[in-house]
């Protein structure tokens, strides 16, 4: 029996608390998640897939690849051994990228139990599929609980103890589960997480979590395009305000809420990521839009940059849904079918005028200066 089952039968018992957390994925969120973890007092294991890695992690008491600057608490476990780190878990924080959370999830599925709450922390849409991190891992591990955890976080900050808020959502608080919101396991992994400085809020909305983190990636490489390219904080502002509408459009049919989009894990971490060179994705765009090859991005090093597959997998989402996402298509123009920067902004620009908000003002207006905005920009970027 698992600490998810302790009390279950009893309605008025209080909530099994989380005392052991299992963080897989040793990159810079894992090993940040671990140090907030350790921070809240629980057990940690922390997995990392190389044992090379995880013996530097023991010896060195900092993950000097991925998060230099943070010391490691002396209590988190670091191994290489998956059985090892699942072992006892009372709850799991998946935190590999997410093109490789299916195969992590299907390792797992062999040694975990089935009612170990799973929480995933990266942020994305699978490629083909079109499924949200939680649909790609239950495929894996059918039967375990599923949450998420996301929101406006640079893995150093905190880790070191800067004031952070982030979401954690799961939907076993909703009708078909009957469980009590202060037994969900959004909220007593918020219990178990909070610190003085690591702030979780709990939502019931697991899709409108999981696709405000998939789709801030690609607004902010589109944002870091434009000021890499030369535009100024007015383009930057109008890319993030219409990107948040996006997020509300594509969150609707895979049938989260808008107004959770407007919380931390939505806007909160759109204005973060597409505000702030921290970002490997608003780096990535400045890089790319300031004229870099691509393959000379970053030094050539290879660098987690969500948002680049993601914007594939996103627009692909969306136009199976019938849903315009024109900020992710230009992206993805960009950066998949050779389209020149001038001519994404162009497309997106000239388009016919729009209501504000889009669902709600019915118009149909064309758009006086179409066929100039094209040569604008060419002029403006040449
Ligand atoms: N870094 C942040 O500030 C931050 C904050 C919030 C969310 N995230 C999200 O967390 C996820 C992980 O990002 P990160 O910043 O930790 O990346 P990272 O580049 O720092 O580390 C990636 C880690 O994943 C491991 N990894 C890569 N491929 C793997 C595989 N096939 N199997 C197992 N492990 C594998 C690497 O060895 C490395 O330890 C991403 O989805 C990212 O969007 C990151
Ligand atoms: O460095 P990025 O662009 O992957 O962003 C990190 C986090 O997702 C910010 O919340």
């Amino acid at each position: 029996m698992s600490a998810f089952d302790l009390g279950a039968d009893d309605p008025a018992a209080p909530p099994p608390p989380i005392r052991r957390i299992a963080v897989i994925g040793a990159g810079a969120w894992g090993t940040a998640l671990a140090c907030v973890a350790a921070h809240a007092r629980r057990g940690v294991t922390l997995w990392s897939r190389r044992e090379d890695h995880a013996a530097a992690l023991r010896a060195d008491g900092r993950n000097l690849k991925y998060l230099p600057d943070v010391p490691l608490p002396d209590s988190i476990r670091v191994t290489s051994d998956l059985a090892a780190a699942l072992e006892n878990a009372d709850a799991v924080l998946l935190v590999v990228p997410s093109s490789a959370i299916r195969e992590t999830a299907r390792a797992m599925a062999e040694i975990l139990p089935r009612t170990t709450p799973v929480i995933l922390c990266a942020k994305g849409i699978e490629p083909g599929s079109g499924l949200l991190m939680s649909d790609v891992a239950s495929e894996e591990l059918k039967g375990n609980p599923m949450g998420a955890l996301s929101g406006p976080n640079f893995a150093a900050e905190a880790a070191l103890g800067h004031p952070t808020a982030c979401t954690i959502a799961s939907d076993d608080g909703v009708d078909k589960f009957e469980i009590a919101p202060e037994r969900t396991v959004a909220a007593r992994l918020a219990v178990a997480m909070g610190t003085e400085s690591f702030r979780p809020y709990v939502s019931d909305d697991l899709p409108g979590v999981e696709v405000g983190g998939a789709l801030k990636n690609v607004i902010a490489i589109a944002c870091g395009i434009a000021t890499g390219a030369g535009f100024g904080a007015n383009t930057r502002a109008a890319l993030i305000t219409r990107g948040l509408d996006e997020m509300k459009r594509l969150a609707e049919p895979l049938g989260g809420r808008r107004e959770t989009v407007t919380g931390l894990a939505g806007i909160g971490d759109l204005t973060l990521t597409c505000s702030s060179e921290k970002s490997r994705n608003m780096s990535f765009g400045l890089q790319l839009g300031a004229g870099i090859a691509r393959d000379k991005v970053f030094d050539g090093k290879p660098v987690v940059v969500e948002g680049e597959r993601n914007a594939l997998s996103v627009t692909d989402l969306a136009r199976k849904h019938d849903v315009h996402l024109p900020i992710c298509e230009a992206v993805r123009g960009i950066l998949h079918d050779g389209h020149d920067v001038s001519d994404a902004f162009a497309m997106l620009w000239g388009r016919p005028l729009e209501g504000e908000p889009r669902a709600l003002v019915e118009l149909e207006l064309g758009h006086p200066a179409e066929r100039r905005t094209a040569f604008h920009f060419k002029e403006m970027l040449s």
